[in-house]
């Protein structure tokens, strides 16, 4: 196993990603940020040096569990605080697992602005894949808005509410077009955009041989969107889900909500005279949003000779038979560890949107989730009394709210959301999804953990029934390890873990702008047991580290 050094400094810089000039968060002058790559067992090292102005940074390193490291979790306000601008934080973590992962900015709707990049874990030295492939894609999928996040942040939280809408495009790879098609010939009505070139959202271009299988890589970052991916007359092959085999199944196309990630094969088995589409389009909302096209082309194919076929069309987005259908299918690979048979707690979480004072809100058991000024791992492994509020949010809800109705009374207040898991317990969690506060409105909601994965237990419509019926109907041979869980609209998932890496961990809904109102707990897992915190990450600056040595002013 090696170390993997890499000095990063992010700032803000202008940046055309669907051609129309706007201001991002990038990287090291690059948009999306450099990618990692690393193989299981390495240690990652990120020197980040924050270069915005006047606005702190994180970045979290999604789908990398941080055994023994919690602090490197890069989630400000609960494993570290933000780095001022100007200043350095060295992430250091053990890359433990082979897989496709992304990292992404975790403090306000900093990932929004296009603070993320993909980071990929090949198997270790000696060992191998359980799957063979020629060649590998990387697809890093994202929507874009052309208002600042600043000014959709102020939108959520004004009265009256502003939503911020759905995106105006739809990047691959940082790429993307706003108000052409390259598609036009066969899209009616939409002006043809010009292909080529080397402006800074021409479209990628996957180049390929005839008769080979590639492993793509996919993974979504997006703020708000749920995506579906086709590419045009081929099969696709799911093998991978958040970092963990899946069991081989073979698909026109997949569904990836915000969070996820999978490796899918694809075989060049078709006409090699032509290219074909590689489409990503919006699911489960109306979408106002165009696909996104790049090109697969076969070599020796000019790489913008535009594909014959009309570019696949993405399934309706209400039809969420189709949805379930595939996200039904994903299970776990034969070796893969198996969930404990019985767990310690369950908790419910309802997922209901209420009003608070005239303001719209994303409750969790009737809390909607505000961060503290001091992180929590600090302030709990120190056991400031300030850290925690009194009150501890509820395990249940109660059975007898009605998940198909508006909330009967919508008020709610803000909380912590800080349940403390015991060391080495298990736990599952369901997940129960409601109407919102319009009349026959539900939405999907991908839920992310950090410091975990977890099994995927079982999905159902309507109101959990707990142990008169669904409990006992879970999967329990199968299910899949995943770090991301859809709940369905009016639906319910469940998912089981193992409280066996101290830390605090962040669990919430993955859509940028619904974290921002409040959907989402915090678990404050067996934190007297974490490590020596560095100091970097829960005290800020020069003089707050002196302090902490005992020195005066
Ligand atoms: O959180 C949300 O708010 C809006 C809408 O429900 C209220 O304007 C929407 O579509 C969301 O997903």
């Amino acid at each position: 196993a090696k170390a993997r050094h890499f000095k990063w400094e992010v700032s803000n810089m202008f940046w055309s990603p669907d051609c129309e000039e706007k201001v991002l968060i990038g990287i090291n002058g690059q948009f999306p940020g450099p990618t990692i790559r690393a193989k299981a067992g390495d240690t990652v090292v990120v020197e980040l040096k924050n270069g915005l102005h006047t606005e702190g940074v994180v970045i979290h390193w999604h789908g990398i569990r941080q055994i023994g490291t919690p602090w490197a979790d890069g989630t400000a306000s609960i494993s570290q605080c933000a780095i001022n601008p100007e200043e350095t934080f060295t992430y250091r973590f053990v890359v433990d697992k082979p897989g496709t992962y992304f990292y992404h900015g975790h403090y306000g709707m900093q990932r929004a602005a296009g603070l993320y990049g993909s980071l990929i874990v090949d198997v270790a030295d000696g060992e191998e894949e359980p799957f063979k492939y020629d060649g590998e894609l990387n697809l890093l999928l994202s929507d874009w808005y052309h208002e600042s996040i600043y000014t959709q942040m102020v939108g959520l939280s004004s009265k009256p509410f502003r939503w911020i809408g759905e995106p105006q495009s739809l990047l691959i790879n940082g790429r993307g077009k706003f108000n052409c098609s390259l598609a036009a010939a066969h899209t009616p009505g939409t002006e043809k955009c010009t292909a080529g070139g080397n402006r800074q959202c021409a479209p990628v271009v996957f180049p390929v041989l005839s008769n080979k299988t590639y492993r793509l890589r996919v993974a979504s970052t997006t703020s708000l969107a749920s995506l579906n991916l086709a590419v045009g007359n081929h099969k696709l092959t799911v093998v991978e889900a958040d970092g963990n085999y899946v069991d081989p199944f073979v698909v026109d196309d997949i569904d990836i909500y915000s969070g996820d990630s999978y490796s899918v094969l694809l075989t060049t088995d078709q006409n090699p005279s032509s290219n074909y589409w590689v489409s990503v389009g919006v699911r489960g909302r109306q979408p106002k949003t165009a696909p996104a096209l790049a090109v697969l082309n076969y070599r020796p194919n000019g790489a913008f000779r535009l594909p014959a076929l009309a570019p696949p069309a993405t399934p309706e987005w209400n039809d969420y038979a189709h949805s379930k259908a595939f996200t039904y299918r994903i299970l776990s690979r034969a070796g893969t560890p198996p969930p404990p048979a019985t767990s310690n707690r369950r908790i419910e979480l309802l997922n209901t949107q209420n009003r608070m004072d005239g303001h719209i809100k994303w409750s969790i058991n009737n809390m909607s989730m505000v961060l503290p000024a001091t992180p929590y791992l600090g302030s709990l492994k120190m056991g400031l009394k300030s850290a925690m509020s009194a009150a501890r949010p509820a395990d249940t809800f109660g059975r007898g709210y009605d998940v198909t109705q508006p909330p009967a009374n919508p008020n709610t207040t803000v909380g912590g959301n800080v349940y403390v898991i015991e060391h080495n317990t298990t736990v599952d969690v369901v997940l129960q999804n409601a109407n919102a506060l319009a009349q026959n409105v539900s939405e999907v909601h991908p839920w992310h953990l950090h410091g975990h994965d977890f099994w995927v237990l079982g999905y159902g419509d309507g109101a959990f029934l707990g142990d008169a019926g669904d409990a006992a109907r879970l999967n329990l041979k199968n299910p899949p390890l995943r770090n991301t869980a859809v709940i369905f609209p009016y639906g319910w998932t469940a998912i089981r873990f193992v409280a066996d890496n101290p830390g605090v961990w962040a669990f919430h809904c993955h859509i940028e702008p619904h974290l921002h109102m409040g959907m989402g707990v915090i678990f404050a897992e067996a934190v007297d047991r974490v490590g020596e915190v560095p100091k970097a990450a829960v005290s800020c600056g020069a003089t707050a580290t002196a302090l902490m040595a005992g020195d005066h002013v």
